[in-house]
């Protein structure tokens, strides 16, 4: 059988090489990511004792290109709790592959990171969100895999998970019932909301019929992004 050299370009060696350098020059060892979405990444000034490093200055990591996406993995301390964040993230429309997209994700899993937590600008399709409104995921509609376009595809290295990871429970019931909880405590039920998040490819936004056929095929948000 012929199998096509489509080798991965940030394969588990790559992916350690720049988790080793991030670990050799940081004394944190977060167990919790947090990944800014467009106008987010003020979420990282809540860290103390910060330490940033800018992406272009880690081996192998990807640049953004894009306005609101300063590009910066700042390290340091949330309640006495070691995190990361993201000040910035990459997307397929910005024209890197879904390796590279994906790549921070393996770096943090090699890193040590156990809990991820993404967030996004994305555009609302249920008719009861209001723009502003939280939608916290409690699970996703990937279109782009449907049609092949999968980070998992291509070979597998079991150091990283299995081949056929299941996607029953991605986002964890506990982590999403303490949000509820704690929006509720805070006074702010009325526009903090659960859903089914939707993928695309972008760059364009839907046109009227999409975000209706979207919405009918159970989604309830809708943007770019939360491959990473
Ligand atoms: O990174 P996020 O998902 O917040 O970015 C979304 C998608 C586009 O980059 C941008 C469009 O407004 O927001
Ligand atoms: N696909 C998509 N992505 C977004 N990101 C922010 N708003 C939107 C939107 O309306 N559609």
């Amino acid at each position: 059988m012929h199998i096509s050299d489509n080798s991965c370009c940030c394969s588990f060696d790559e992916c350690k090489r720049t988790s080793d350098w991030l670990l050799s020059q940081t004394r944190y060892r977060p167990k919790i990511a947090v990944v800014c979405g467009s106008g987010l990444g003020l979420l990282a000034e809540y860290l103390t004792s910060k330490q940033a490093f800018r992406y272009e200055d880690i081996p192998n990591f990807p640049v953004c290109t894009v306005s609101g996406h300063e590009g910066r993995l700042v390290f340091g301390k949330l309640n006495d709790k070691s995190c990361v964040f993201m000040q910035g993230r990459f997307h397929l429309y910005e024209g890197y592959s879904l390796c590279k997209v994906t790549f921070p994700v393996r770096v943090f899993k090699l890193m040590g990171v156990e809990t991820i937590i993404v967030t996004n600008a994305s555009g609302g399709l249920c008719q009861d969100f209001k723009v502003g409104d939280i939608m916290i995921i409690k699970d996703h509609i990937n279109l782009p895999g449907f049609a092949g376009q999968h980070p998992l595809c291509g070979p597998n290295d079991e150091r990283f998970g299995v081949r056929f990871p299941t996607m029953s429970d991605a986002y964890s019931e506990d982590l999403r019932k303490l949000a509820l909880d704690i929006s509720s405590e805070l006074g702010y039920s009325s526009f903090v909301h659960e859903g089914v998040y939707c993928m695309v490819c972008g760059p364009n936004f839907e046109t009227v019929a999409e975000a209706r056929l979207l919405h009918k095929l159970g989604s309830d948000t809708v943007d770019y992004t939360d491959w990473t």
